[in-house]
């Protein structure tokens, strides 16, 4: 090993020894390429760099729990890289769930509803895997909406994406093949951690006391945001799976149980009812 590659071990390990995170050494990796101006696996194949200057003032951002996507300003979701920063959520793994449910349905939307899209990540993933589909993406929040145009504009996509302001889908008035949700499902007293409650909005998270506010609106709006044929994709808390699907069987819809790759109760698959 050469001496600058020695140098670059020594200082990933002393900045992940700094981050009180489940993936310390990877988020010093990521951070030190951000850095470096190139990819993590650039670095990995070849470590023996200088370790530029900036590198002290992003291991101190991280070290205070800033979001390692919000220091990089991006992060990878299914097939896509989205720009994030601060104002939206960034995207979860577990949120992929959703995709892989839809595609174990075999599901060929041409047109998709992305209920509470953030910076565009479910509908802009999904118009990635189904190149004949069209889409709409609501938010409330309009720093999301800037980050979500912006997504779809770099990632050419923008002729197949709508981004509209709106309170869910109080002013929608079309079905669709398939509609995505990733709803907040946090009750306003659960532990998170310094990362996610200090830096994260508020507004993308908490869903009342015990964190199903919203997911009782869908319930009313959601049978008649579903196309004939076609289904939705809910994501849920790992504990709200029973409290949830009783809200959609009782506004008379069917929903199937999907785990994330943890093996955690992470989306409903949800239908009308066969018999309504
Ligand atoms: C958990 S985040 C999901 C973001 C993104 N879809 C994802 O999966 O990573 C929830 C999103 O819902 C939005 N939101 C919250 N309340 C809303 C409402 N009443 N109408 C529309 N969007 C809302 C938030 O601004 C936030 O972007």
């Amino acid at each position: 090993m050469t001496d600058l590659a020695r140098t670059m071990h020594a200082t990933l390990a002393a900045a992940a020894a700094r981050f009180a995170s489940p993936t310390a050494r990877l988020d010093a990796e990521l951070l030190m390429a951000h850095a470096l101006g190139i990819e993590r696996t650039q670095l990995l194949l070849d470590p023996a760099r200088v370790v530029p200057p900036g590198f002290a003032a992003l291991v101190e951002r991280r070290a205070a729990h800033e979001p390692v996507a919000y220091i990089t300003g991006r992060r990878g979701f299914w097939t896509i890289e989205l720009a994030v920063g601060p104002g939206v959520l960034v995207p979860r793994p577990d949120s992929e769930t959703l995709l892989t449910a839809a595609l174990a349905r075999g599901a060929t939307p041409r047109t998709i509803l992305d209920l509470g899209t953030g910076p565009g990540t479910l509908l802009l993933a999904a118009l990635d895997e189904w190149p004949q589909a069209r889409g709409l993406g609501i938010d409330r929040s309009p720093v999301a909406l800037d980050y979500a145009r912006a997504n779809a504009a770099r990632l050419g996509l923008a002729s197949r994406a709508g981004f509209v302001r709106g309170d869910w889908a109080a002013a929608v008035d079309a079905a669709f093949d398939l509609v995505l949700a990733n709803p907040p499902y946090i009750g306003s007293d659960e532990p998170l951690p310094d990362e996610v409650r200090a830096h994260e909005p508020a507004a993308a998270l908490f869903a009342g006391a015990d964190g199903l506010d919203d997911y009782r609106i869908l319930a009313r709006q959601l049978p008649r945001l579903i196309a004939a044929r076609g289904c939705a994709a809910v994501e849920i808390g790992h504990r709200q799976a029973a409290a949830v699907a009783a809200l959609f069987a009782a506004a008379g819809l069917t929903a199937t149980l999907h785990r994330d790759l943890g093996g955690r109760d992470r989306c409903l698959l949800v239908e009308q009812d066969a018999a309504a």
